[in-house]
């Protein structure tokens, strides 16, 4: 299937404080997280996980981060001879996405009846996603699926809370954990039903941008199954400084590898 990924990498990193937008922070051997994020759609696209017709990614407005990303852009296309287009983002992840589905849009052409164009939306801040995940997510759109996700099992116990008078929280309730599941990138969709979902979330007003977290979300309003499908531990999301310990070490040369430490 006709495939375009869609990396977002508009995001401040405001928990992560790097001192730069978080898709320009360095890890491992110092390439930024965007770069290896690229790599990591390379590797999909080399092992026969997606047909990739090309990358659209979405970053930041400030200036000096937007050069440097776009020179990041512009080295991967070169080096791996893959297209890549590059828009500016906007306040909330999803208004990034919009923003990157025009750019996927104009990359994929017009749908012809009967025809399907797949868009795998990917968070820049996920760096580490091995080609299996991309290959799951593709083998359900290839099944029929308009909605792909991956997922984890939840490990903790989580509860719901709420304020109390004294400025404390309190437990409202326990959820069953057995139906919990962690979501991750990369989202594969049917593009046209993803633009429809977006466009159906938009008309809610700008309050829908900030409550859709993720992308899976607009589908669900939108009345489409959402299909799950094996995540990987090696998905998470670099959100703390505590995530870039953890992906630094896991890239650290003179580490155990994946395998080797079981995970
Ligand atoms: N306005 C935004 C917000 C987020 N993202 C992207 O969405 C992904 C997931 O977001 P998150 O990890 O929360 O990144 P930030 O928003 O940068 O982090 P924070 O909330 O800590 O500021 C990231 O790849 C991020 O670049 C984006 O493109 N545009
Ligand atoms: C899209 C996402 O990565 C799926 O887990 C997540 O919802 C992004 O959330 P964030 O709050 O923008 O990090």
């Amino acid at each position: 299937m006709n495939t375009t990924v869609l990396i977002v990498a508009a995001g401040s990193g405001s928990r992560l404080q790097a001192g730069v937008p978080k898709a320009l922070a360095a890890l491992g051997d110092g390439r930024t997280l965007l770069e290896h994020c690229l790599e990591s759609v390379a590797a999909a696209h080399a092992s026969g996980a997606i047909e990739l017709n090309a990358v659209a990614v979405v970053l930041p407005s400030r200036q000096g981060a937007a050069a440097a990303l776009e020179d990041v852009c512009r080295t991967f296309a070169a080096h791996r001879g893959i297209t890549v287009r590059s828009v500016p983002g906007g306040a909330e992840r999803a208004d990034s996405v919009r923003a990157g589905l025009a750019a996927v849009r104009a990359l994929s052409g017009e749908t012809a009846p009967g025809e399907r164009h797949a868009v795998l939306v990917h968070d820049a801040a996920r760096p580490l996603v091995p080609p299996a995940v991309f290959q799951a997510v593709m083998t359900a759109l290839g099944e029929g699926a308009a909605a792909a996700v991956p997922a984890i099992a939840v490990v903790d116990t989580i509860k719901t809370a709420a304020g109390t008078d004294s400025g404390g929280e309190r437990v409202t309730g326990t959820l069953d954990r057995s139906e919990l599941r962690a979501v991750q990138t990369p989202q594969g969709f049917d593009l046209s039903a993803l633009e429809a979902a977006h466009r159906r979330a938009e008309r809610e007003g700008p309050a829908g941008a900030a409550a859709l977290t993720d992308d899976a979300m607009a589908m669900e309003a939108a009345g489409h199954p959402v299909a799950v499908v094996p995540g990987d531990p090696l998905g998470f999301k670099i959100t703390t400084p505590l995530d870039l310990m953890l992906a630094n070490a896991l890239l650290d040369p003179s580490s155990p590898t994946p395998e080797e430490r079981h995970l």
